[in-house]
């Protein structure tokens, strides 16, 4: 089966399922997702640039705001997209609070226009990654639009290298194989209610731990 026809059809299955999950389940497992990125970000914050790029949920994703909530309270710089439908874009705004954010365009959230643009895309130490279903090698399927591909290859042209990837997953999302094509970017890791799924190589930050 052609990519295209087959992410079609695995992307209605998975978000089938997805949306099966009682709303409640939903938020108890996100939390514990959420939880689990907030410790790892503890862990780690001195060895990425400092932001945290996050996607702001909507339907039945992994919820985020609990772990934007934390990253507020820890003084951790978050930026987030407004999605540009005609380019196909995302721009990135910073973001200090719930009051930053507001209903966008297909009902996903997004940062109020006037949130200051994030000035350079080289702060981005993390990036916390949506979509629909994941492999153990990385592999993502989305919604289509392209636009993480899109921001990614853009970013690995400007900087040479990737912030760290991080995909995050209710466990009913992970199947044996997502099918890819070319300019799919595989995320380094996947992370659901039950364990982290190490996909690939990190990127290494020379120089970053030893400041
Ligand atoms: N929370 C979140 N934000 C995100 C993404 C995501 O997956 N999750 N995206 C990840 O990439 C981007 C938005 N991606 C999208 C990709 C395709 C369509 C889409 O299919 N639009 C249809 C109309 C949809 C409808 O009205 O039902 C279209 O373009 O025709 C929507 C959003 C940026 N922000
Ligand atoms: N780096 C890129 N430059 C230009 N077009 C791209 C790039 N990456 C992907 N695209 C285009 O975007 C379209 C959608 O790609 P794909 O099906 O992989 O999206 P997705 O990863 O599911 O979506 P998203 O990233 O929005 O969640 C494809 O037609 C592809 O040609």
């Amino acid at each position: 089966m052609q990519a295209p026809q087959s992410k079609k059809r695995l992307r209605r299955e998975i978000e089938e399922k997805r949306s099966a999950l009682p709303p409640e389940e939903r938020s108890r497992i996100s939390r514990i997702i959420c939880e689990r990125v907030a410790e790892r970000l503890r862990e780690s914050a001195s060895s990425y640039p400092p932001v945290v790029f996050s996607y702001l949920s909507f339907g039945a994703e992994v919820d985020t705001f609990p772990l934007l909530e934390f990253c507020w309270r820890a003084g951790i710089p978050t930026a987030a997209p407004r999605t540009l439908s005609k380019t196909k874009e995302m721009k990135l705004h910073l973001l200090s609070s719930r009051e930053d954010v507001q209903q966008g365009i297909w009902g996903i959230p997004e940062p109020k226009p006037e949130c200051p643009e994030l000035p350079d895309t080289a702060l981005i130490g993390w990036v916390l990654m949506p979509g629909l279903a994941f492999d153990p090698k990385g592999g993502r399927l989305g919604y289509g639009g392209g636009y993480y591909d899109r921001f990614l290859s853009e970013y690995a042209r400007r900087h040479g290298t990737l912030p760290f990837l991080l995909a995050l997953a209710f466990e009913l999302q992970l199947v044996p194989e997502v099918p890819t094509e070319p300019h799919d970017i595989p995320v380094h890791a996947v992370v659901t209610e039950s364990r982290w799924v190490a996909a690939g190589e990190e990127p290494f930050l020379p120089g970053r731990d030893e400041g």
